[in-house]
């Protein structure tokens, strides 16, 4: 692909996004330009690690490219604008990874008609499994749309979005890794306190995972009805489940996915001034 891609912003997902694309060869990894705010050892490693261009100079990053992705957190985008405004061209694109942070608020800061797509993927972009929700602005056509979703490609799947749904899909694909990560490690706990090996016990635990996620892909049959298929009448199964319920696990789920998705809102009601 002939496109160079500055990343504004050098942190952990810039990383996994950086990881994923210079791993196939969609885009060469001379192509794509890591700028940050301050850290220079952060840019020498990413340079070291994935050979990419960094380039201190802000200005020059941006002025070298034709994609240039936020990667700030959103309590940065001011700043951030206000920066880089007088430096964006009408013939470049604008990638934000910002949760919360609208199209129409860079657009305002912006102040071109510079087309600016928001994207949310997850850190599973470091190995190309990332579930990327893509959604346009005011000044974003088919076109532009269709570049950004072939970039984003690069790291997995893309699904192009309403912007009003953005909250709950950061929820539920942006977020959510961390969810399951934190159930991992509560079984993690369990293995420890059985003195299991966990050598033995952690392939055991990826092996259902990964079979879970074939079976929700290519099952007809729902969440709810494989769920049933394992849990024989007076089981074990049953009783674990009993105890998942007696906690409340799926009003707590529920509660923390309306908890992140709401938190998008509020980072866009406090960033967006
Ligand atoms: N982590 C995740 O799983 C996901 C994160 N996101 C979004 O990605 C964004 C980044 O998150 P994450 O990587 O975790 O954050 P990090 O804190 O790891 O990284 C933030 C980066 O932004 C840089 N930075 C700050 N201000 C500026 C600026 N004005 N110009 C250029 N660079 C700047 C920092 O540079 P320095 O270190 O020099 O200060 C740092 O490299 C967030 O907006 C988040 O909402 C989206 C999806 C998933
Ligand atoms: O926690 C956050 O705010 C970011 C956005 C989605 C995942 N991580």
């Amino acid at each position: 692909m002939n496109q160079t891609i500055a990343f504004l912003g050098a942190g952990s997902m810039a990383e996994a996004i950086i990881a994923g694309m210079t791993a196939n060869s969609v885009i060469p990894a001379q192509q794509i330009i890591a700028t940050n705010n301050s850290n220079k050892e952060r840019l020498a490693e990413l340079s070291s690690k994935y050979h990419i261009q960094t380039n201190q100079n802000k200005q020059e990053a941006i002025t070298d490219s034709n994609v240039i992705i936020l990667a700030m957190k959103p309590k940065d985008i001011k700043k951030a604008t206000d920066e880089i405004k007088g430096w964006i061209r009408e013939d470049q694109i604008i990638v934000s990874l910002l949760a919360g942070i609208s199209t129409n608020f860079i657009e305002s800061q912006l102040d071109t008609n510079t087309p600016v797509i928001r994207v949310m993927p997850n850190t599973s972009a470091a190995i190309g499994l990332s579930a990327t929700t893509v959604t346009g602005g005011k000044f974003t056509t088919a076109d532009h749309l269709a570049l950004v979703e072939t970039i984003m490609q690069s790291i997995g799947t893309t699904t192009l979005i309403e912007e009003e749904d953005m909250d709950a899909f950061t929820a539920l694909a942006g977020s959510s890794p961390a969810f399951y990560y934190y159930m991992i490690e509560a079984m993690e706990r369990f293995v420890a306190d059985k003195g299991l090996d966990i050598d033995i016990a952690k392939p055991l635990m990826i092996q259902t995972l990964k079979g879970v996620a074939g079976m929700l892909e290519t099952s007809p049959d729902s969440p709810g009805v494989l769920r049933q298929k394992i849990t024989s009448p007076g089981g074990t199964t049953e009783a674990g489940l009993k105890t998942l319920a007696s906690h409340n696990f799926q009003h707590a789920v529920v509660d923390c996915l309306n908890q992140t998705t709401d938190k998008s809102a509020e980072l866009r009601k406090n960033f967006e001034k």
